[in-house]
């Protein structure tokens, strides 16, 4: 016993060094303190006439601060009037009025502060004339010149006012009759003077001292330095201006009877939020707070969400208990902290008449006893009694309660109240904070010569410094603040990531251990390997739940050479870093906490809407930069090599593969979304699965490599079969992952790719694009507005041919992707045409499908269709009509006769097969 009593003293002192009786600490205090730190500390004065029909001023000196208030009204119930000045330094001044006017229409009152240490011109004044119920100003620092308020006349609810700090900051809130007339921040921003954010991804996105997106309680190397205290505190969860009670939480559970949060199981030293924060304390760090706005201890209704508080030191921390629906009692750890004085009043009570910041330090201690049980000191916090706050004692909690009869009985309690020596006690921040306090706002990022902007770092939010809200980096291209009634944005320039540093990353990869082990591919998939066009391509086959083939993945493997060809992947990386692309991060799912989340990566959609999980914003392709077009004619050429090749090898093996999902005709792609993607940016496991998409999805990567993961999804039995509830709700591992690199391109075939398995992207490198393009069926879509809107979005502009995409012909040469499309190549050098194949393949689909109306939308080029129709194109555009189309098969075929036979739309179908394939007029009669 006694060595386990030693033992527990040893543990106990570093918590008697840092948590003090207060008569040490008084002691400590007083000796430490300089003089003129003593004086100055906390100089205040409180004039308080309740009930008086009317009073003159209180007037306050002293080296630093004058102060005048006066009021008068008929029922004017409390006007005070304190100040305080900050420890350090004598050139801050905080001035606070407070009032509470009656109901009468006579009062009016106002105050009137002079920061001595500053002329004139730096003087504070703040004139308020007003009745009401309430109507309070405070004008703090010294450099606000003058604002004057007058009104209410008459007025029902008076107004509320508050002039912030010296930083240019003003907020007005409140609410009067007309006649209330408050002056307006030059910019017409509402302006605090404390970091608040209206999310709390964006709070834990911009500053470095609270970065948990679920709990309370945010740690570092173990150690506390931000404490959120919302909904869910404790009963006895404390804030007045200066003084924090709350409870360590993490540790609750809701109660199964009273639905009611509760603290599920006792928290002890071992707990890590108990040792986290007593790390906090030994370290000498301070501690932020942020206060939600559904806190039901706050003394104001916060106006955001999460507003931070201030620095705070810990001054206690001790441990309660309460009992649960079994009568078992269970130990939770509380603790107290203190405002670190600075010159700002405390924004959270402001207009309450908080007086907590008038008290010094030593002016009210804590009597301490040693605990009979345990041997242990504890402070007597409560008005109910003392008790031993050190969990493991048998003492602890425990009130002696009187219970009649001159009998008294050892219990826990359910209520008690902290005793007001407790709430007033004051510690000095100079013997407990050894470290300079981390800005509350940081500062703006800014980029560095050798940096590109794309750094993880750029892709952190900001805190507005025009009005502190904390906001994320939504768009590519700058910061915006994300406070709706300001107009703050920030950028940081762009370095250009050159071909060459792509190529030094993609080198790192392919050495780098996890790169390497990057590919893996299950047993239960399929490889098939080919060459189309100069790529080594590598197409994955993936099974359903019978073991049929549902859907394959290609990899089309680019060389430097086709990388480098013009307008290919190299020109495109590049001249994508000079457009505006229009990236933003989407909001996510949410994940059971309040607020959105944004998606890592950032995108946007060109062509037919397209709602990637959330809606992307959408620019039609009539808009689109010519890289973006470029995309979408290289992947539909990607498309119909793929699938000419897929339906070769079925043929060829006699593979059963389910028709249903993979159908083996290309869909012209009318949609692309361009996703940027900054350092340590991801696409997480998702499905590209909605209903209206095509059965294939083919992407371009630019830049930055990547790994793709594939996994089955949770509850079908494709990997293995989920056995119990447990098991069918844990995500399984990849079947398949392989990387990306610049210039790849990957597509997906079969609709059951996704309905049956997900994928993701990681990145590894600083900058990477991918432009991943899918058709959307406009006969999906039964919003006619939507679906017109659709049509003339995913439309090609005429011209498009232009750029159609050659890949590299049989010799190896690479064909300029400039050439226009006047002749048919041979197999595999594809000449592409994308929007033909789109006005051609809706024409096939109309054909067949009499419930599609889809037909029924002009074509804004129905007017010009007359005029071409009268020569034989040499190429097929946007424009082209049947008839055109049937001029240039029969230019370009000999076999007239076969020809002949076809109706319009079979040549037309023909027409688009045939360029689709790559196949001589001749082969393309035959397979059909
Ligand atoms: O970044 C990539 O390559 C993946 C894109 C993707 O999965 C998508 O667009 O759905
Ligand atoms: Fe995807």
């Amino acid at each position: 016993m006694a060595s386990d009593r030693s033992k527990r003293k040893a543990s106990d002192s570093l918590e008697e060094e840092y948590f003090p009786t207060n008569s040490k600490t008084a002691r400590r205090c007083k000796q430490t303190m300089p003089a003129a730190t003593r004086s100055s500390a906390r100089i205040a004065a409180r004039a308080t006439r309740p009930d008086k029909s009317s009073h003159s001023a209180p007037i306050i000196y002293n080296d630093d601060f004058l102060g005048i208030g006066s009021g008068n009204g008929a029922a004017a119930n409390v006007t005070d009037f304190n100040a305080h000045l900050h420890p350090d330094t004598s050139r801050y001044a905080e001035v606070f009025g407070g009032m509470n006017q009656g109901l009468s229409s006579q009062a009016q009152g106002g105050i009137y502060g002079v920061n001595h240490s500053f002329d004139i011109a730096t003087t504070t004044n703040v004139i308020g004339n007003g009745n009401g119920q309430t109507a309070y100003y405070n004008a703090p620092l010294p450099h606000m010149g003058e604002v004057t308020s007058n009104g209410m006349t008459g007025g029902r609810v008076g107004g509320a006012w508050m002039m912030n700090d010296g930083s240019e900051h003003a907020t007005h809130t409140g609410s009067g009759d007309a006649s209330f007339a408050a002056p307006q921040h030059p910019q017409g921003t509402a302006k605090t003077n404390y970091v608040h954010s209206y999310n709390r991804a964006a709070l834990c996105d911009s500053v470095d001292y609270f970065k948990s997106h679920e709990g309370g309680n945010y740690h570092f190397n173990k150690t506390t330095l931000g404490l959120l205290i919302d909904s869910h505190g404790s009963i006895r969860d404390y804030i007045d201006g200066t003084v924090v009670i709350t409870n360590l939480g993490g540790e609750k559970k809701r109660d199964s009877t009273t639905a009611k949060m509760t603290h599920g199981e006792s928290q002890t030293k071992e707990s890590k939020y108990f040792q986290f924060l007593t790390n906090t304390v030994s370290l000498g760090h301070a501690v932020v707070i942020i206060l939600g706005d559904r806190n039901p201890r706050s003394p104001i209704k916060p106006a955001f969400p999460y507003s931070v508080m201030g620095h705070f030191m810990v001054t206690d921390i001790w441990s309660e208990a309460s009992l649960d629906n079994q009568n078992n009692k269970v130990a939770f750890w509380m603790v107290r902290l203190e405002k670190i004085p600075t010159a700002q009043m405390s924004w959270w009570v402001r207009g309450t008449g908080d007086d907590s910041h008038l008290y010094a330090v030593g002016q009210n201690v804590c009597p301490s006893f040693i605990c009979s049980g345990c041997g242990n000191t504890s402070k007597m916090i409560y008005n109910e009694g003392w008790t031993c706050l050190k969990p493991e004692c048998p003492n602890h909690f425990q009130f002696t309660v009187d219970i009649g009869y001159g009998q008294q009985q050892s219990m826990v309690l359910g209520k008690v109240h902290y005793s007001t020596t407790f709430l007033r006690e004051r510690k000095d921040p100079s013997l407990l904070i050894r470290h300079p306090l981390a800005p509350l706002v940081p500062a703006l990022p800014t980029r560095a010569d050798a940096a590109f902007g794309t750094e993880k770092d750029f892709k952190k939010g900001i805190v507005c410094p025009q009005c502190l809200c904390a906001s994320r980096r939504v768009r590519w291209c700058r910061w915006e603040c994300e406070e709706p009634t300001c107009d703050f944005t920030y950028s940081v320039d762009f370095n250009i990531y050159s071909i060459d540093e792509v190529r030094r990353e993609t080198k790192m990869a392919k050495k780098a251990k996890p790169m390497n082990k990057a590919i893996e591919i299950s047993n239960i998939v399929q490889e098939w390997t080919t060459t189309i066009a100069g790529y080594e391509v590598n197409t994955y086959a993936l099974p359903g739940e019978d073991g049929t083939v549902v859907g394959t993945v290609s990899v089309l493997h680019a060389t430097e050479g086709i990388c480098a060809k013009l307008h290919g992947p190299d020109d495109m990386y590049i001249n994508l870093q000079q457009r505006d692309l229009k990236l933003q991060r989407k909001a996510a799912r949410l994940h059971g906490n309040r607020g959105e989340e944004l998606t890592s990566h950032f995108a946007s959609n060109w062509g037919a809407p397209y709602k990637f999980g959330v809606m992307v914003d959408t620019t039609g392709f009539d808009e689109a930069p010519e890289e973006i077009l470029r995309g979408v004619s290289q992947l539909t050429w990607a498309q119909g090599q793929i699938i000419n090749a897929i339906d070769q090898k079925i043929q060829d093996d006699s593979i059963q593969y389910a028709a249903t999902s993979m159908s083996l005709r290309s869909e012209p792609f009318n949609e692309l979304l361009s996703l940027g993607y900054f350092e340590d940016c991801v696409i997480n496991y998702h499905d590209d699965g909605e209903r209206e998409l095509g059965p294939t999805v083919a992407s371009l990567s630019l830049g930055s490599p990547s790994v793709m993961r594939f996994r089955p999804k949770k509850r079908n039995s494709i990997g293995h079969t989920p056995k119990t509830l447990d098991d069918k709700s844990k995500n399984k591992p990849a079947v398949l992952s392989f990387p990306l690199y610049h210039g790849d391109i990957c597509i997906m075939h079969g609709t059951d790719v996704h309905r049956l398995y997900e994928h993701e992207v990681k990145p590894n490198g600083m900058l990477r694009y991918a432009m991943t393009s899918r058709y959307i069926r406009p006969e999906t879509i039964n919003d006619e507005a939507v679906r017109a809107d659709a049509l003339i979005k995913g439309k090609l502009p005429a011209g498009i041919e232009a750029l159609a995409y050659k890949g590299q012909d049989e010799t190896g040469d690479l064909n300029d992707m400039n050439a226009e499309v006047s002749s048919v190549e041979a197999p595999g050098t594809l000449v592409m045409d994308s929007s033909t194949v789109q006005r051609g393949q809706a024409d096939e689909r109309a054909d067949n499908d009499v419930s599609n109306d889809s037909g029924d939308i002009p074509n804004a080029d129905d007017r010009t269709q007359a005029d071409a129709d009268a020569s034989v194109p040499t190429q097929l555009s946007q424009g082209s009509s049947i008839s055109q189309a049937t001029a240039l098969l029969d230019d370009l075929c000999l076999d007239a006769e076969h020809l002949s036979r076809l109706s319009p739309q079979q040549k037309r179908a023909l027409g688009n097969r045939l360029i689709r394939m790559g196949l001589t007029c001749h082969e393309a009669i035959e397979e059909n």
